[in-house]
């Protein structure tokens, strides 16, 4: 029950005193059923005895009171819990988007983390149940332990029938909760896939395949293989519990009636009085709903206890990278960064990407990496943003390993532009300063505005119906653009030059421009970097060789370093590359 209470202190911080509030609803509420179960015997007595009406219209009046105010408190309890959860579910899913948002790429990229979002997502979800538990549970067991009381007062050995009811019980509740348990755990993927499938007809980056490709039948038979894989592990799931309890109800009901014969033999032979019949029997029913009631809830609550474990695990995890690190002080007057005896596998993978790479790029240098596809430049930029940690050997800015600096400080250091990079369906400038709208004041707008002007994307801005204020995408807004490749690539990059870190990192940053944008964008970013440490991959090599100096990435290494001139006369890799390069343009 650890998770559970873990769970009933995160309510508590959100609405205080919401525990207490719920255990004294439940206790009022577990209070009322007992006055049924007296009030019969009461009237009984009353009426074979002194006859008195008012004292019996006095009974009856309590009973219909009471009733009602059960009714009121039910209401109360059923909306104060309701609405409780409500809120606490989106307090807790922000917690979840937040921590997998927090994460390091190493760790959200495994199919583990995967499955336990998926699983801690599944646990929120399932607080309904919770709810539903906690509205009856409390007042179940005040109500049974009552009821438990008085047939004890009738006949010990009644104990005996609880104690048999138990124990066959429990058996079947160690069954409901193994196929609740098996439920879940093959829930996460198919729910994976489910949200994928209901994302899918909304994503508009599938539709040009969809439509071209004519794979609309492909999705929907795939669609129809999970839907029928879902319904059979739901069938499964819904069937052996169906069998389960009604196996723990066909032995209630023989208790009920075993016990009932007993009492009925005791009226018979006049051992209780028609009153006191009708206690037990009051007293009976109650009881063994109530253990009923307990027994079912306890399955799902152990289940829930399990599932809320994991999403509490994942709340724990720890944040790698973006944990790591407290160097914040860095003399930025220079920025150089080193590559020493880099090894790198991704995890999970057996294969090497990187291998004993070694390279330097100096202050202010600008430099050019190029290599075939795959031969790892995208994955020198994920290691030199912090996304993994190389396998072996280490990386420095200004001789400080960087997992040694507080992350945060080290993203204010860069400026990246990611060959897969993403601009959100907001406004333009709330993407170039990653700022709300009422946040950016007259200064960035200022160098926003400038950046625009350099990329050369100055007036396409202006024709927009807001301006820099326009919406991306018409998610949000009708008052939208969708910006072509290679206008997003310019935004890109203009967020990049606005950010203003000392050290500039671009992977292709340039491919989705014409020729002519192309080389005129790179000559500007040069120009914007003269000066600044910085990195660029490129496969236009046309381009590249008017960097500083240029890094050949083959077979997991560098295999060669040195200006445009000095490669070519080299008569290596780069050579036979430009070569075929300058070949296709002629
Ligand atoms: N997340 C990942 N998990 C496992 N392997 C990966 C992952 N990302 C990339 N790889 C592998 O790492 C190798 C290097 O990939 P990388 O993207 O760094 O190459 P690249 O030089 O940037 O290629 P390109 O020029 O095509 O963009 C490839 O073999 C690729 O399959």
């Amino acid at each position: 029950m650890k998770n559970i209470i873990k769970l009933f202190k995160e309510i508590d911080k959100i609405y205080p005193h919401f525990s207490l509030r719920i255990m004294l609803l439940n206790i009022i509420l577990g209070l009322i059923p007992l006055l049924y179960i007296i009030a019969p015997k009461l009237i009984i007595e009353e009426l074979m005895g002194n006859k008195r009406l008012s004292y019996i219209l006095f009974i009856g009046g309590l009973v219909l009171v009471s009733d009602f105010f059960k009714q009121i408190i039910s209401r109360i309890l059923t909306n104060t819990v309701s609405l409780i959860f409500e809120g606490t579910i989106d307090v807790l899913l922000f917690k979840l988007s937040e921590k997998s948002l927090r994460l390091p790429i190493e760790k959200s990229d495994s199919k583990n983390v995967q499955d336990m979002m998926e699983k801690a997502h599944y646990a929120i979800f399932e607080m309904y149940e919770f709810y539903d538990f906690l509205v009856i549970i409390l007042s179940a067991t005040i109500t049974g332990i009552f009821s438990l009381f008085v047939l004890l007062s009738l006949n010990p050995f009644v104990a005996l029938i609880i104690v048999f009811l138990y124990f066959i019980n429990k058996n079947i509740v160690e069954k409901i909760k193994a196929n609740e348990l098996k439920y879940q755990e093959n829930n996460a993927p198919q729910i994976r896939a489910y949200r994928f499938f209901l994302n899918f007809s909304s994503d508009h980056r599938y539709f040009k395949d969809v439509e071209t490709y004519e794979a609309q039948e492909l999705v929907l038979k795939k669609a129809g293989k999970f839907q029928d894989g879902m319904v059979r592990t739901s069938t499964e799931y819904f069937n052996k519990n169906g069998i389960y309890t009604g196996i723990m109800n066909i032995f209630s009901n023989l208790s009920i009636v075993s016990t009932l014969i007993y009492m009925t033999y005791k009226l018979v032979s006049d051992a209780i009085s028609l009153a006191n019949f009708t206690l037990y029997f009051n007293s009976l029913v109650q009881m063994i709903n109530a253990v009923n009631l307990i027994l079912q809830k306890y399955a799902k609550i152990i289940s829930l206890n399990s599932q809320l474990k994991t999403y509490f695990d994942f709340l724990d995890l720890e944040e790698g990278l973006l944990d790591k690190g407290d160097v914040k002080d860095i003399d930025l007057s220079q920025v150089k960064i080193s590559f020493d005896d880099v090894s790198f596998k991704y995890p999970k993978s057996e294969n090497y990407v990187l291998r004993h790479t070694s390279f330097e790029i100096d202050n202010g240098e600008t430099v050019a990496l190029v290599g075939k596809n795959g031969a790892g430049k995208s994955t020198i930029v994920k290691l030199l943003c912090k996304f993994y940690e190389p396998t072996d050997g280490a990386i420095y800015l200004n001789d400080i390993n960087i997992k040694d600096i507080d992350t945060q400080t080290y993203y204010k250091i860069l400026s990246p532009t990611f060959q897969d990079f993403r601009l959100f369906p907001f406004r333009i400038s709330e993407n170039i300063n990653s700022k709300l709208l009422d946040n950016i004041d007259k200064n960035e707008r200022a160098k926003m505005d400038k950046s625009f002007k350099l990329i050369n994307i100055d007036k396409w801005i202006d024709k927009q119906v807001e301006g820099s204020d326009t919406y991306l995408t018409y998610l949000f807004s009708d008052k939208s653009v969708e910006p072509s490749g290679g206008i997003g690539q310019k935004l890109a990059l203009s967020r990049s030059m606005v950010h203003e870190g000392k050290f500039f990192i671009m992977d292709e940053p340039t491919s989705a421009l014409d020729p002519r944008s192309e080389e005129e964008i790179f000559k500007k970013m040069l120009q914007i970097s003269k000066g600044q440490t910085s990195l660029f991959i490129s496969h236009r090599l046309s381009s590249t060789k008017y960097a500083d100096r240029i890094i050949v990435c083959d077979d997991k290494k560098i295999v060669e370093s040195g200006s445009h001139k000095d490669l070519i006369n080299n008569k290596g890799l780069y050579e036979k590359m430009f070569k075929t390069q300058a070949d296709l343009y002629k």
